[in-house]
């Protein structure tokens, strides 16, 4: 890793430098590797600047069915301290997300409640369990209190900073991180309320250190549950630090996705359970209009997105390659005919990843070329347009049908009707677009770029 500028606050006041976020390996898919899914929550969290809007309705599974059902609407409603109060309010949420309605109210009641929270990236876990920590906090009692365990020293740092800026009103609470580089001598007795860390350190700070005593613990959080298990050994370390904890301590656990792997490790870290679920949106094809265009090789594949160009507006448009040579190639290609072009690809810094995907948001930049990886979390409303240069594949050559939907369902939301065309350059890329016909039981029809007047009927 290399350095990058800036401090943060360590335990005792000591300031730790920061070590910037860098990755050598390209992401890769969902086969992908651990860091691959710690960096990619990293991305999603980075270019998550404001909530996701969601229309997904919220599931609550109540432990005891026979209480009523509470959530609130304001944050006035919860009865916050006032310098919380004023930190939300710094922070410019206005008003409760989706999830934070029903599962707030759960977090602070008394006596405290555990939870499974699941919901996607973006839609303000992270904001709502700092405000519980922060809450339960006594800041008279100068010893840590709260336990938050991350999968990865970055994802750490991340949420670090929001209960940091929660917290700006609050400074009696101090905040420590148990990440590597930050030693400290056994026996040492820490008087931050909070510690927020990767399971290893946080391990070795309640057991063998001696610096957090474990049965002094009120609140455990266990955020992206997802990313966590993706390593045997987090998995392990989490559950030795949940046994140490005492039986009334409140144990919580966020997840972005919700497999039985993630809901098997849950159900081991939190006794009794509420559970909160916002269902994820159906992403349907049927607001988007597809088609194919068949070429004989990647020139021709070219020169058919130059004639689509050429032909219809396009407001922003996304243009998927399968290697990182091919987005280079395109990239550069296109530039030459003067579009201005973005490119994400996989060797770059999730810093620098995340600092193209906020200049298209912005629209500095018309044409996003990519390979698959980096695409996933990306929400662009005003994408009229997405070109599968290469068609998605999974590692055996088969279609990847999600990958598919992922791609083009970004084009056609909030009933806006999509386009998105897919570039046939052999029998094999037929082959599987027949098999994504297939599979979504919708016919792709055939474009002829050479007609003009034919892409522009398909842009009305
Ligand atoms: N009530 C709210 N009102 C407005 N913005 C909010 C609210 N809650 C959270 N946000 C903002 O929305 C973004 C996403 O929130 P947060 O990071 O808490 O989501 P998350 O579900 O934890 O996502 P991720 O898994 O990517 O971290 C952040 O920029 C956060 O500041």
């Amino acid at each position: 890793p290399r350095k990058a500028k800036g401090k943060i606050t360590g335990v005792n006041n000591k300031t730790l430098p920061v070590i910037s976020i860098y990755y050598n390996r390209p992401f890769t898919c969902h086969s992908c590797l651990v860091e691959d899914k710690a960096a990619q929550s990293l991305l999603n969290k980075m270019i998550h600047t404001s909530l996701v809007n969601t229309t997904n309705q919220v599931e609550v599974l109540q432990r005891d069915p026979k209480s009523p059902l509470y959530s609130v609407k304001t944050f006035e409603e919860l009865r916050l301290k006032d310098e919380l109060l004023r930190g939300v309010y710094d922070m410019g949420f206005n008003r409760p997300s989706k999830i934070q309605e029903n599962a707030l109210p759960m977090m602070l009641a008394e006596p405290p409640q555990n939870l499974i929270a699941q919901s996607q990236s973006g839609t303000g876990k992270t904001a709502a369990f700092a405000l519980a920590m922060l809450s339960h906090v006594d800041p008279a009692n100068k010893w840590t209190q709260c336990l938050c365990i991350a999968p990865t020293y970055e994802l750490a740092l991340q949420t670090g900073k929001v209960i940091e800026q929660m917290g700006k009103f609050y400074p009696e609470v101090k905040l420590a991180y148990a990440i590597r580089g930050n030693k400290l001598d056994r026996g040492t007795k820490l008087q931050e309320q909070i510690v927020i860390g990767t399971p290893g350190t946080v391990l070795d700070w309640c057991s063998k250190l001696k610096i957090i005593d474990p049965k002094k613990i009120s609140v455990f959080v266990l955020d992206e549950a997802d990313v966590m298990i993706a390593t045997q050994g987090h998995q392990d370390q989490s559950i030795r630090i949940q046994r140490m904890l005492p039986n009334e301590c409140q144990m919580l656990l966020f997840s972005a996705t919700f497999e039985d792997s993630v809901w098997k490790f849950a159900e081991r870290v939190v006794p009794d359970p509420n559970i909160i679920k916002l269902k994820r949106e159906e992403e349907t094809l049927d607001t988007i209009k597809q088609y194919y265009v068949l070429c004989n090789d990647k020139d021709e594949k070219f020169t058919a997105l130059c004639n689509i160009y050429g032909a219809i507006t396009i407001a922003q448009a996304m243009i998927f390659c399968h290697t990182r040579r091919t987005a280079g190639w395109l990239s550069a290609e296109l530039t030459k005919e003067g579009h201005v072009v973005a490119l994400l690809s996989g060797e770059m810094t999730v810093e620098q990843r995340a600092a193209i995907i906020e200049r298209f948001r912005e629209g500095k930049e018309k044409v996003l070329v990519t390979t698959n990886v980096c695409s996933r979390g990306i929400d662009v409303e005003q994408v009229s347009v997405v070109i599968n240069f290469d068609l998605p594949i999974d590692k055996d050559g088969n279609a990847d049908n999600e990958t598919y939907l992922h791609r083009i369902g970004r084009t056609g939301r909030f009933g806006k009707r999509g386009l998105a065309v897919n570039m046939i350059d052999s029998k094999h890329s037929m082959n599987i677009l027949n098999q994504i016909e297939e599979h979504f039981n919708k016919k792709i029809n055939k474009l002829d770029t050479d007609d003009l007047d034919e892409i522009e009927k398909i842009s009305n």
